[in-house]
Order: C-alpha cells, then sequence, then structure tokens
C-alpha cells in the first residue's frame, strides 16, 4: 500500500487550484434519479467516493459518462442519465465503503415509490445513525421496515403525500435526502430546523435548475411543494471549503503565504474567522482567498456547531495548527462523540494534547518531530499531513485512502506549494 513521505520545514507558498466539494458532488449525484433526463456535473473531483458512488449510480441502471477532460486537468464534467431505473437495490457491497450512499434512499423512493438500500453502519468518527433519515421519509408518509442489515422504504401507490418534520437533531444527510424524497412528492412538505450547510444550498439550487420548487433555501425552515417531473441540467459544484481550509491551515503552519484560487470565504466565514483568531491573516476576493502567517500563531478556543458554526470537518486539521500556537487552546466537538482520533498520532510527533470526553486541550508551542502515523478517517489523516509539514525530520502516514477519499491529488497540490512531500509504494 502507498504511503506519503514528507520532509517538514518548508515554507509553503505560491498557488494552488481548489477542487469541487466531496461533500456536495456526493449529493448532487443521486439527484441523477429523479428525472429521466441528462444531468451533467461540472467540476466534480477526483476522488475514491466519487468514483465509488458513480459505481454504485450504474447498478440502478445510470449510465455514467465522462467528458474528455485531459488527466492533467482538475475536475472532471460527468453526465449521467437515468431514463429507466433498473434496480432500486443498494446492496452491501458497494454502501459498506461509503456512507453517503444512503442519500440514494430518498431520490429512488421518489421516484420509484420504493428503495431497498443497506445500512451504512458506523465508522470511525462515531455512531452516525440514520434514525432521522427515515423519520423524514415516514413523515412523507413512506412505510419502512429494517430487515437483515437493509432498510426497506415503500411509498403508498401514487407516491408521497408529502408532510411536515421538525428534526431534532440538525443533519445535513437526513435534509439532503428529505429533499430530494420531496421534491417529486404529490403535496408541499415543510422541514424546520434543517440543515443549511453551504451544501445543502448547492443541492437546493440544483433541484431548483431542475424544476423543483423550494422556499426557504439557506434557512433552516425550508418548504417543498412537489411537482410532477424534473428536467435534466448542467450544473457546477461548488467549492471545497473543507480543502480550502485544509490548505489554509496547511500554508498557516510552516508560517507561508499561498493564493487558494476558486475558495469562497462567505462558505468558509467560521473557518476565516478561527483561522484569524490564531493570527492567520486571510485577505478574500471574488475568486478566492490568499493566506499569510508570519510564524507567530496565537492560542484560541474552538467549538464545532452545524453551519454557521465551525464545521467539524475541520476540527482536525485546526488542532494541528495549534499545536504550534503560543499557549493553551481548548477544542470542543459537539457534532461526533469519538472524533479525536488524531490525538493520540499528533501526541506520538511531540503534540501536547489532552482529551476530555468531547474537550481537547492543546498546550503549545510543540516541538513536532516527525514519525511514522497513520489515521483512522480522513480529517484525522490530513491533520498528520499538516503536523508533519511543519515537523522537524521525516514523517511518514499510511492508509492513505482515507486521504483518497476527499483530496484530489493532495501531494501534488503540496508540491505545488514548495511542499517535500512523495507518494511513495510501500516495501
Ligand atoms: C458526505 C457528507 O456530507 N458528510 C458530512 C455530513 O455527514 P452526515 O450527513 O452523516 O452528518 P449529520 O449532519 O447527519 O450528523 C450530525 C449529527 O447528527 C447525528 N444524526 C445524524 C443522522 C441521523 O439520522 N441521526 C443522528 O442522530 C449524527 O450522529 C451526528 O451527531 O455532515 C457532517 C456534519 O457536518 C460532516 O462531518 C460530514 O463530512
Ligand atoms: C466525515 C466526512 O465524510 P463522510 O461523511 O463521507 O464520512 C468528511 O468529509 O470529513
Amino acid at each position: 500500500m502507498d504511503k506519503l513521505v514528507i520532509k517538514g520545514g518548508k515554507r509553503l507558498s505560491g498557488t494552488l487550484p481548489i477542487s469541487g466539494a466531496k461533500n456536495a458532488a456526493l449529493t448532487l449525484i443521486p439527484c441523477a434519479l429523479l428525472t429521466e433526463e441528462p444531468l451533467t456535473l461540472r467540476n466534480l473531483p477526483r476522488l475514491a467516493d466519487i468514483d465509488g458512488f458513480q459505481h454504485l449510480m450504474t447498478q440502478f441502471g445510470v449510465t455514467v459518462s465522462i467528458a474528455g477532460s485531459r488527466p492533467e486537468d482538475y475536475g472532471r464534467v460527468v453526465t449521467y442519465e437515468a431514463p429507466r431505473i433498473t434496480s432500486t437495490v443498494a446492496p452491501y457491497d458497494l454502501v459498506r465503503k461509503m456512507r453517503a450512499s444512503i442519500l440514494v434512499l430518498g431520490p429512488m423512493l421518489a421516484r420509484m415509490g420504493e428503495a431497498t438500500v443497506s445500512m451504512p453502519g458506523g465508522c470511525a468518527i462515531g455512531n452516525r445513525p440514520i434514525d432521522l433519515h427515515l423519520k423524514a421519509l415516514e413523515a412523507f408518509g413512506a412505510e419502512i421496515e429494517l430487515a437483515r442489515g437493509y432498510v426497506k422504504a415503500v411509498a403508498p401507490d401514487g407516491g408521497l403525500p408529502g408532510g411536515d418534520l421538525d428534526f431534532p437533531v440538525v443533519s445535513v444527510g437526513a435534509t439532503e435526502n428529505a429533499l430530494m424524497a420531496a421534491v417529486l412528492a404529490n403535496g408541499t412538505s415543510r422541514l424546520f430546523n434543517a440543515a443549511r450547510e453551504p451544501e445543502i444550498v448547492d443541492l437546493c439550487n440544483l433541484l431548483a435548475a431542475m424544476g423543483a420548487e423550494i422556499e426557504g433555501i439557506g434557512s433552516s425552515d425550508l418548504t417543498i411543494h412537489g411537482v410532477k417531473r424534473l428536467n435534466g441540467a448542467t450544473y457546477k459544484v461548488m467549492a471545497d471549503r473543507i480543502e480550502a481550509g485544509s490548505y489554509a491551515c496547511a500554508v498557516a503552519i510552516t508560517g507561508g503565504e499561498a493564493r487558494l484560487e476558486g475558495a469562497n470565504a462567505h462558505d468558509m466565514a467560521s473557518t476565516i474567522h478561527a483561522l484569524q483568531s490564531i493570527g492567520v491573516e486571510i485577505e478574500e476576493d471574488k475568486k478566492g482567498i490568499t493566506v499569510r502567517a508570519n510564524g507567530a500563531l496565537k492560542p484560541t478556543n474552538l467549538t464545532t456547531a452545524p453551519f454557521p458554526g465551525l464545521a467539524t470537518d475541520m476540527q482536525a486539521q485546526l488542532m494541528s495548527l495549534l499545536t504550534k500556537a503560543d499557549g493553551t487552546s481548548v477544542l470542543k466537538e459537539t457534532i461526533f462523540e469519538n472524533r479525536f482520533m488524531h490525538v493520540p498520532e499528533l501526541g506520538r510527533m511531540g503534540a501536547d494534547i489532552a482529551t476530555e470526553g468531547r474537550t481537547a486541550i492543546v498546550k503549545g508551542p510543540a516541538e513536532l518531530t516527525g514519525a511514522e502515523v497513520m489515521a483512522t478517517d480522513l480529517r484525522a489523516s490530513m491533520s498528520l499531513v499538516i503536523a508533519g509539514l511543519a515537523a522537524e525530520g521525516e514523517t511518514t502516514v499510511r492508509r492513505l485512502y482515507h486521504l483518497d477519499r476527499g483530496y484530489e491529488r493532495l501531494e501534488e497540490k503540496l508540491q505545488m506549494l514548495g511542499a517535500d512531500i512523495e507518494r511513495v509504494g510501500d516495501d
């Protein structure tokens, strides 16, 4: 298996392009199930998760055609076409690798009146139940049955009537599934306390382009008037705010300066605010952001929260940055119960971090030293790369399949900024 070898201590500088957002793409692709017409997505990142999702789509009889983008280009243009759905079952083997597969449940049910999807199960960052996804579909009139590890959802004859749900907890995935089910319902549905992450806005904008009628886009109260049919569309996936935030941390920890082309400052305002409180300068313009750090980092206290709060997907990367701040920082993780898997690995690199439940206390500045490390999830892996860039000596990061799920050509992008990083085959 491949590993990343990083020789730390290089100051990062230059420009790099920010890719299309994984978490937006993973909810835009299943929208192809909602129409007989072609759906073309531009700026799709080249990621293992996207490939996996496309494979799942072919299982349902969707044709997937990738337009002739050059291998050296970032992003891809892909057209999905589902004039006929040939299967309504998402089998375990395809779903287990990717939790986002559950996002086919809503649109498949809406289009076909039934859907059977393997339960995605837990993962390294916490339990991750799907009860709210199912509550939403039940509120719209579906009958749900759980058997042998599968969820089977069935709509009444004539389709889903639609209905209302007040989410007890803000859930990105459940809001997405609910939206994709409600757009083709017979009546009007209302969602209260819905997630309002930028990826949800991206989904609503695509659905609107396909002919859906959604009120309240960008707010936590959404009203969806079901329509009889949706048309195809061509749509550009939003920029990845988590990728941009991750590279901002990488630049800052090396005391560098870089332009992140395409980053959307509005979508990543909470990350920008966190970086500024650490003493990192951020300049925003319409086409991207510029990150500037002079080496002196300040400690701060951060708490993750649903949007517009600080994204949980940025917690690990900011923690790495704070190991180099001059003083004690406190990070609270409020979204997932087990998202500190990077802490022991950062400790092996010399970081002084103690955890108490969902709180981490980071004492800086640490003298980070290179080590052999591996992480059990995507953002934890990125936090180790960030620490490795600032560590003295060589860091080896293993289990790259986590990083390949969510960072398009990571080492190539870091090399553009002058990092000494290489992907090598294991011996
Ligand atoms: C592919 C994708 O977009 N993944 C993102 C999505 O994950 P995902 O959609 O899985 O995360 P949710 O927003 O649903 O999870 C938020 C919280 O709600 C809980 N919950 C969720 C669903 C449910 O049915 N019942 C329930 O209790 C979860 O355990 C968690 O504590 O949003 C997370 C929170 O911003 C991000 O970290 C993930 O990167
Ligand atoms: C947790 C993440 O993704 P997923 O929900 O796909 O596991 C993430 O992107 O950080």
